[in-house]
């Protein structure tokens, strides 16, 4: 291996650190404690894993957290309900929704019913809206992760080309728009795309979101490129499983100048960048300066 390895799980324990440092501050500036409400709807093992790591970053990181579970038969309109009482709690600053939701219920229109201030996932189309054109959002967490790492990494991005494989709403088209942001020159790329791997060889950043494993191999990579991978995909290794991204991270790995590993590299930013965003909306609640260090 030639690329260097941009290690998601340590940068993510300095981002925790500047959260709760923030958080100190704002109890004793300002006697005000972030609060986080996530709504898990069902028993999907992975989502509980997730939920229950959420609550418990939250509750290291100093502020409250409050974890509301339905039944994997709820009715939406009991959804509604509860996220309309965390919409008007004024200890709630920040409203998750864990998805993918139960088939009965309209993801789009449960997301588009938190208030979009509270709304620290970015996922509400105002907050899609106000980050595609210019104005201050919550930003998804998992694309402003992978800009931090990028930031991190090479300080300036302005005039790199960046490729983003994928156009998801939650990854691709927010990543995409965080890179314009950067003044990158930004191509989305997708399973129509013609001449893929020409398409990403003109990269110098390469961030995979396209969930399938192991898509992108190496010599599609320009030399030095920086790679970034959101992928997080359970494939059978014999008779265990085993968690693999959206790039061959072996090939990939010998061409590239950087490269975020899966696990172990954008996942654990995905938790980190939610603290962040909920201290953001808390500061932004109370008329405070969002934290710098800490938002886009
Ligand atoms: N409302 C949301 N739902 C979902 C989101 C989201 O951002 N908001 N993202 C994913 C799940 N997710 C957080 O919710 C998440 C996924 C993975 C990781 C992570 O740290 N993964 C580890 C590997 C974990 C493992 O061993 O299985 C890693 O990559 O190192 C964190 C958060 C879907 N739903």
């Amino acid at each position: 291996m030639t690329a260097k390895l941009i290690d998601g799980k340590a940068f993510a324990a300095t981002i925790r650190g500047r959260v709760a440092d923030h958080v100190a501050r704002l109890k004793e500036e300002h006697d005000l404690t972030p609060g986080l409400a996530v709504v898990l709807v069902g028993e999907d093992p992975a989502s509980q894993v997730y939920v229950r790591s959420k609550g418990k970053q939250t509750k290291e990181a100093g502020m409250a957290s409050f974890e509301h579970k339905l039944p994997v038969d709820a009715d939406q309109e009991t959804l509604l309900k509860l996220i309309n009482d965390l919409n008007n709690d004024p200890e709630v600053h920040g409203i998750l929704v864990q998805l993918p939701l139960p088939s009965h219920m309209d993801s789009s229109l449960v997301i588009n019913a938190i208030a979009p201030e509270k709304d620290v996932d970015g996922f509400h189309v105002i907050n899609a809206g106000r980050l595609a054109t210019g104005q201050d959002a919550m930003v998804p967490c998992t694309p402003l992760g992978c800009l931090m790492m990028l930031r991190d990494h090479h300080g300036d991005l302005s005039g790199m080309n960046a490729v983003v494989l994928g156009r998801s709403n939650i990854v691709g088209k927010p990543m995409a728009q965080l890179l314009l942001g950067e003044s990158c020159t930004v191509t989305i790329a997708h399973s129509r795309t013609r001449d893929l791997a020409d398409v990403v060889r003109q990269a110098d950043v390469v961030v995979a979101a396209v969930g399938r494993p192991e898509m992108v191999p190496g010599d599609w990579i320009k030399p030095g490129a920086t790679v970034i991978d959101v992928g997080i995909n359970r494939i059978q290794d014999g008779e265990k499983t085993r968690l693999v991204g959206d790039v061959e991270f072996d090939s990939c790995a010998e061409v590239a100048g950087a490269i975020t590993p899966v696990p172990g590299g954008v996942g654990p930013m995905t938790i980190a960048c939610l603290l962040a965003n909920t201290v953001t909306a808390a500061c932004r609640a109370n008329g405070l300066a969002a934290p710098e260090g800490l938002t886009k």
